[in-house]
């Protein structure tokens, strides 16, 4: 079998290049970039205006299962993921059982051949059960598949055993994936302290909850020598610390996910939990330092913490409902129109962030279109400009508060390994 994609704009930082180029594909493999390929094909496409990217890799994701496959699966997730442009993800731990064994990434891996179609790169618990009380098998989710460890959805509040952790990772070559958060001071906040939380009478949650912890990370990181990733980094001392970190010569990367950049706690006019993530919106002072942190290649990644939850929860108060927000089918869009069309990222520098940069830092051999490399590639027309409708979603999560906002940007086709797995207008396979 084999696959033309013609006319396209290729933008791959893993080559270099930025310009017309035609692809050929054959099976799983990419085997020529070169301008005006005239080769036969079993299928021509053509790319005519669009872009034509190395697949998306998420760094974030909560696919759900095993535990909570009311909100979502991973065969549903992956759906999500494809539709977004997204060819690998890494979906973390916070399931139940939690990721936190051999067996349980054994189970992953098992699901992500028989039910997901793109490819999923599994990431452990560090503590057992996500408990903070004792190491997990961090050597055997090592040999079993797991590339990245991680207590999302917390923080190890333990310093010594989290630094015990970081040591064992370093040893196997596995990157922490950090979420920022003290436990202790972010008491009951739900929104961001401030003006909109008192506004609505609700806990305020302070950027101190999650600088301090940033600060320790980078610090344990230091001195275990630990590959480091903050995750959903919300706060303008957050850019100053990875700044400094990497100032530093440390092994210190850092994502920021759509909403952040996008959205600030000025957006939230009523107590609707579409809102509701952690951590929360900032104020524009915030935001504007993560935009400009993406600009100046202090903030390496953009990644979704997608989070899907049914209806009914998401139906209940600010208050009352569980944190998080769905993104997969999102990210693109707000990216190409808040930093691309924004004058922050050239289209280069967005797929650096959107997947050159999440291979990098996994260290997986991905993001890239050079020749000899599986077929994993995103096309998408940057000009398009569309209403975000989230009946349309495969995730079965559709808590987004970007429902009915216009943006420009749209995926039109992803292929994993050589086969086209979403295609505008077309059923999923
Ligand atoms: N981000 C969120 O608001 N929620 C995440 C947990 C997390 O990423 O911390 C979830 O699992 O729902
Ligand atoms: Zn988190
Ligand atoms: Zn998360």
């Amino acid at each position: 079998m084999r696959i033309l994609i013609k006319n396209g704009r290729v933008i791959d930082p893993a080559t270099k290049k930025d310009g017309r180029y035609d692809i050929l594909i054959e099976n799983e493999t990419i085997i020529k970039v070169e301008p005006n390929l005239m080769d036969e094909a079993d299928n021509v496409i053509d790319a005519e205006g669009l872009f034509v990217m190395p697949g998306f890799i998420d760094l974030h994701v909560h696919l759900r299962e095993p535990g909570f496959e009311y909100k979502e699966t991973i065969e549903t997730g992956a759906k999500a993921a494809a539709r977004g442009g997204y060819t690998t993800i890494c979906p973390m731990p916070n399931t139940n059982p939690c990721i936190d064994s051999k067996e349980m990434v054994e189970f992953l891996m098992k699901k992500e051949k028989e039910e997901s179609i793109v490819h999923i790169v599994p990431v452990g618990a560090v503590t057992d059960g996500q408990k903070g009380i004792k190491l997990a098998d961090i050597k055997g989710m090592k040999q079993a598949g797991a590339k990245a460890l991680s207590e999302d959805g917390k923080s190890v509040m333990d310093t010594s055993l989290y630094f015990q952790g970081m040591k064992l990772a370093a040893g196997e070559d596995m990157v922490i994936l950090a979420h920022c958060e003290d436990k202790h001071l972010v008491g009951n906040g739900v929104l961001n302290q401030g003006k909109k939380a008192e506004e609505l009478c609700l806990e305020g949650i302070s950027n101190a909850v999650e600088d301090i912890i940033a600060a320790r990370d980078i610090f344990l990181a230091k001195a275990s020598g630990v590959k480091l990733h903050l995750c959903h980094c919300s706060t303008e001392d957050s850019v100053r610390l990875v700044k400094m970190a990497k100032e530093m010569g440390l092994l210190v990367s850092a994502e920021v996910c759509p909403h952040h950049f996008t959205l600030t706690e000025d957006d939230i006019f009523e107590d609707d939990s579409n809102y509701k993530m952690n951590p929360p919106l900032r104020t524009k002072t915030d935001r504007e330092a993560l935009k400009i942190g993406l600009r100046d290649g202090i903030m390496d990644v953009i990644a979704t913490d997608h989070a899907p939850h049914s209806l009914e929860e998401k139906e209940k108060s600010i208050k009352d409902a569980p944190f998080g927000i769905v993104g997969l089918e999102t990210a693109f869009a707000l990216t190409m129109s808040e930093l691309v069309k924004g004058g922050y990222l050239t289209p280069y520098e967005m797929v650096e962030k959107m997947s050159y940069n999440p291979a990098r830092i996994l260290g997986i051999n991905k993001g890239s279109l050079a020749v000899g490399k599986m077929a994993d590639i995103t096309i998408a027309d940057p000009d398009r400009t569309y209403v975000i409708d989230s009946s349309q979603f495969a995730s079965k999560g559709k808590n987004t508060p970007f429902h009915n906002r216009e943006v420009t940007g749209k995926v039109v086709m992803t292929m994993v390994s050589g086969t086209v797995v979403y295609k505008e207008g077309q059923n999923l396979i």
